[in-house]
């Protein structure tokens, strides 16, 4: 994974709210949907604020956090902070969090409704994937059950974040990551279009029967 982290407190805030705009007219960003964060070279992290609109973000909506999750500006950090953490945690190649919260992904999660992850094979778009160079590959995306409770959560991924970039919470949306905001977004993208297109593929298939 690319480790470019933002040259400043203002560049990383400046790079989320472009992601949140860019998320927000993918339609990823309903209401006051989803979260974004990205860590700095110094291992401070800078997260959007709970409760604001992420495609209308200013700096104000973005706060900084410790590298431990202690905040450093007086506002509450989004909700799912701790998954964010936890992902930066388990791993210091990962630089940025994404969280989209697209119809797509949450359809495929609830038409998935027994399984614990979904698999991406044969996709042309694998190879928007770090480290993938074929459309004969395959990853399994980790499902896990929605919760209020983000350690419950966390420990129903149960250390499945090596599996795939990116995880979905059922009923709820999808969580992607790389080694820098740049990265995290592509994959994002990438994944969200396999997403749709497997949500097709069943919708004709039923259909069809
Ligand atoms: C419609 S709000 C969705 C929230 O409950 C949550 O899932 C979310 O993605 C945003 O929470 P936030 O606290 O603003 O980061
Ligand atoms: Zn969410």
């Amino acid at each position: 994974m690319p480790y470019h982290p933002p040259e400043s407190p203002t560049a990383a805030k400046q790079a989320i709210i472009a992601v949140g705009r860019a998320f927000d007219a993918r339609g990823w960003a309903p209401a006051t949907s989803g979260n974004y964060s990205v860590r700095l070279a110094d291992g401070r992290i800078a997260v959007t604020v709970s409760g604001a609109h992420k495609g209308r973000l200013d700096e104000d909506d973005v706060m900084l956090l410790a590298a431990d999750g202690t905040a450093l500006e007086a506002k509450r950090p989004s909700a799912e902070t701790a998954l964010h953490l936890a992902l930066y945690a388990h791993s210091p190649a990962i630089g940025a969090v994404l969280h989209s919260h697209s119809s797509a992904a949450v359809g495929l999660s609830r038409a998935r409704r027994d399984a614990d992850h979904v698999t991406l094979a044969g996709h042309e778009m694998l190879k928007a994937l770090p480290g993938v160079t074929t459309h004969a590959h395959a990853i399994a995306i980790p499902i896990v059950a929605n919760s209020q409770d983000m350690a419950e959560i966390d420990a129903a991924l149960g250390g499945r974040i090596d599996a795939a970039p990116a995880y979905l919470i059922r009923d709820h949306g999808l969580y992607a990551w790389g080694g820098d905001i740049a990265e995290a977004e592509r994959v994002t993208e990438a994944i969200e279009w396999m997403i749709a297109a497997e949500l097709a593929e069943l919708t004709f298939a039923g259909a069809a029967r």
